[in-house]
């Protein structure tokens, strides 16, 4: 290695200094979704920086979603799906599906994903140890209530077993499936399950890793990313909003209305994004805080 080389790779290792010391043994909540999981080398790269901040000494708890893998299933099956508000209008048969794509399908995959580093991640889902309680949603359109089924938003979280396992040194890997208060089984978008669990856990950040560079201004007419928003401004945009950003931009904005200091929201088809946005000065995607 020449002398040039080896002082830029030192200046890469010492700027992570300052965020290896504020970060020591931080909660960081990952909300992994499922359109950042579709090709081989990116579930290895995500793989590899989770057992990273956990080496690092951060503590990560990676919550998934599966939207793709879910569409996959439901049309092999010939059940028709569509999303209301961003949400999937989610019939008894759908939700048979969504239940056993994430928790038994994509769940086994990402843990299987980590482990390949050694004994780290234990797959949960929502429902397992009342981690998540939800209730019935409604999806707002034009102001109006709408029904989509068996879709829930989360009332109360149990983070009894995702501590045990975080004391334990392993990485939770959960599901964003729940129960109702009378049994009933929910499913609840990624990012609002991500989002809820974070705060319970108090993290230090919520990190959302979907397939665009962040929140673009003017969507879909130009791909400039708003770097930095505060709640307040955030809020201002939310009606604005469409598809899947809706829930994910929800999301960030109850994360840090309750508690969670920073929420990103990043590339996940760019290797090691969530190292570059914890470890370096500039960061990278949409960050949210709090007004
Ligand atoms: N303002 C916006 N900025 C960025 N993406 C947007 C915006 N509005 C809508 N989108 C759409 O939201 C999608 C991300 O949401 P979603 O498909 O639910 O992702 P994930 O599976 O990662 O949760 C983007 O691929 C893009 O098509
Ligand atoms: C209610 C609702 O929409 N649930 C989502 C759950 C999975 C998810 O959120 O997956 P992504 O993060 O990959 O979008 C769904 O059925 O697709």
């Amino acid at each position: 290695m020449n002398r040039r080389s080896a002082m830029d790779k030192a200046a890469v290792l010492i700027e992570a200094l300052p965020w290896l010391e504020r970060f020591h043994d931080a909660i960081i909540v990952i909300k992994y979704g499922g359109n950042a999981m579709t090709e081989d080398h990116l579930r290895e790269s995500f793989a590899n920086d989770i057992v990273f901040l956990r080496l690092a000494g951060l503590r990560p708890v990676v919550v998934h979603g599966g939207g793709p893998q879910i569409n996959a299933a439901l049309e092999k099956f010939g059940i028709e799906s569509h999303f209301t508000a961003g949400l999937r209008v989610t019939t008894p048969e759908a939700m048979d599906v969504v239940r056993m794509v994430l928790t038994g399908q994509v769940n086994r995959e990402v843990v299987g994903l980590i482990n390949s580093h050694g004994p780290y991640a234990v797959g949960m889902s929502g429902e397992d140890a009342h981690l998540f309680t939800a209730r019935k949603l409604h999806a707002i359109v034009d102001g109006e209530p709408v029904d989509i089924g068996q879709v829930g938003e989360i009332v109360k979280v149990d983070a009894g077993a995702v501590h045990s396992l975080i004391s334990d040194g392993r990485i939770p890997v959960i599901s964003s499936v729940a129960r109702g208060e009378n049994g009933e089984i929910f499913n609840v978008n990624a990012d609002t399950a991500a989002a809820a669990l974070a705060s319970e856990l108090g993290a230090a950040k919520l990190i959302v890793l979907t397939d665009v560079e962040g929140l673009y201004a003017d969507w879909p007419n130009s791909d400039e990313v708003i770097r930095e928003l505060t709640a307040a401004e955030l809020e201002e945009l939310m009606p604005g909003l469409s598809s899947g950003m809706v829930p994910k931009m929800g999301a960030c904005l109850h994360a840090v209305s309750n508690g969670v200091p920073q929420a990103h929201v990043l590339d996940g088809r760019v290797p090691h994004s969530l190292l570059l946005e914890v470890f370096t000065d500039e960061g990278v995607g949409t960050m949210v805080v709090p007004s």
